[in-house]
């Protein structure tokens, strides 16, 4: 199969200013792609290339085979339509003689729009929502309105291709949604391909199939959002530290900001190891990650809540089998980790025969001087499915010198303390 857009070896300079260099990529129909990378780092000369308002001075792009840059302006433009980054419009035009604007490619020379040309315009502006600013003027509206208008202006061209320089960035989140929405829609129904440039990288992550990451003018990566957003990419390229959740069931990533400033290397440095399992350890997960602790978990079992949180956060895991119990050797890795930890946390797990290795873990991590910290909110009798055999470690685990809270604030609160201790 051709692909829609193929870019091959392109690089460009403004005069003597290198902003691209060998970019190799190419569009499948239908394909969603989402130009990810900083400010500065060359996406809008990408696609001004692509559009061709720029021609590159080497290499070269290929629409259906066709060298793109040698088609007529009217064909390219019955193909592939552009929403640009900021658009200046000097004169007062009406939004829907705006969005009619976009049916010029199909209009004979010397004549003038057709019923068709209405109706498709007006079916347009209903789509982005725009049809009832239709005899507003455009140089009234809001950024957002305006931007949408623009939206539909390209929608109206009827193109096979859709290029969009940061078409949100002048939107409130309702209608980020909406377009990005209208625009995974038209990408389904109609097999529209998208090349879209986009700064949230959780937009990008939710919409697109795939991620461009281009970094100083070079493609850095390219893949599919859980590819492509990692920590580890996201520190290279944007030199932000965040951490990545990825979301069940489909691994989405979402991307989450850690501002190193605010966290004191103590914490950067200090390691939890977190006992937990059904579901306990979950919101500690959350709030210690985010607060920058190193953390560590186990044992768990696969398909357990707690697992789904760690793995979500990639931290690392003892894991055992689904609903098999705690093996000898798991219990032992799990010592391991706790080894390594300053600090241990058992949560309100309730306790079976097959996760008594966990509380045995929580004691003997008390046994080795770790500070240990219990979350105690409720009877133990109430969570102990053995027969007794649970409370009574329980107990010898409280006769030790631990910490005994209440819950998920108050064990944050005895991380803090032994921290600034
Ligand atoms: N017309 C121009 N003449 C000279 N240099 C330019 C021109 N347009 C952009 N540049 C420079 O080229 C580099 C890439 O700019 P470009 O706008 O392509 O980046 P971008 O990734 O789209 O950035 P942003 O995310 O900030 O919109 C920057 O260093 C920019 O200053």
């Amino acid at each position: 199969m051709r692909s829609k857009i193929e870019v091959e070896a392109l690089s460009y300079k403004y005069d003597q200013l290198k902003v691209l260099e060998d970019i190799n990529f190419s569009m499948q129909q239908g394909e969603f792609i989402g130009l990810i990378g900083p400010n500065g780092s060359g996406k809008s000369t990408l696609l001004k290339n692509i559009n061709s308002k720029f021609k590159p001075q080497q290499g070269l792009v290929y629409l259906d085979g066709d060298n793109l840059h040698q088609l007529d302006k009217k064909e390219l433009a019955r193909n592939l339509a552009v929403v640009p980054q900021s658009t200046e419009i000097n004169f007062d035009f009406t939004v829907e003689e705006i969005v009619l604007m976009g049916r010029t490619p199909y209009i004979e020379r010397f004549s003038s729009e057709q019923e068709e040309d209405f109706a498709i315009a007006k079916e347009v502006m209903k789509l982005t929502n725009t049809f009832d600013l239709k005899d507003r003027y455009i140089n009234q509206l809001s950024g957002g309105e305006r931007q949408r208008v623009i939206v539909a202006r390209s929608l109206a061209q009827n193109p096979e291709v859709l290029l969009l320089d940061e078409p949100t960035s002048n939107l409130d989140i309702n209608y980020q949604l909406e377009i990005m929405n209208l625009l995974k829609r038209l990408n389904h129904e109609q097999e529209l391909t998208i090349l879209v440039v986009l700064h949230d990288l959780n937009l990008a992550a939710k919409y697109c199939d795939k991620l461009l990451l281009i970094d100083q003018g070079q493609i850095h990566s390219f893949g599919t959002p859980q590819e492509i957003i990692t920590s580890e990419n996201i520190s290279e390229v944007y030199g932000s530290e965040v951490t990545v959740k990825y979301h069940y069931p489909d691994n989405t990533p979402y991307v989450t900001l850690i501002d190193q400033q605010y966290i004191p290397q103590s914490k950067l440095e200090h390691k939890i190891h977190l006992i937990c399992g059904g579901g306990t350890g979950r919101e500690l997960m959350e709030q210690l990650v985010k607060k920058g602790y190193q953390l560590s978990c186990g044992v768990v079992n696969k398909q357990d809540s707690d697992w789904e949180m760690a793995t979500s956060y990639n931290i690392e895991t003892v894991i055992e089998e689904p609903f098999a119990p705690i093996s000898e050797a798991k219990h032992q890795q799990n010592l391991n980790k706790i080894k390594t930890a300053e600090t241990v946390i058992l949560t309100e797990v309730p306790i079976g025969n097959g996760n008594l290795f966990n509380l045995k873990a929580a004691l003997w991590a008390a046994k080795q001087g770790k500070e240990v910290i219990v979350v105690n909110g409720h009877n133990i009798e109430e969570r102990d499915y053995t027969s007794g055999a649970g409370s009574e470690l329980f107990k010898q685990l409280l006769q030790q010198e631990i910490k005994e809270v209440e819950d998920t604030v108050s064990t944050l609160k005895a991380i803090d303390e032994i921290i600034k201790n």
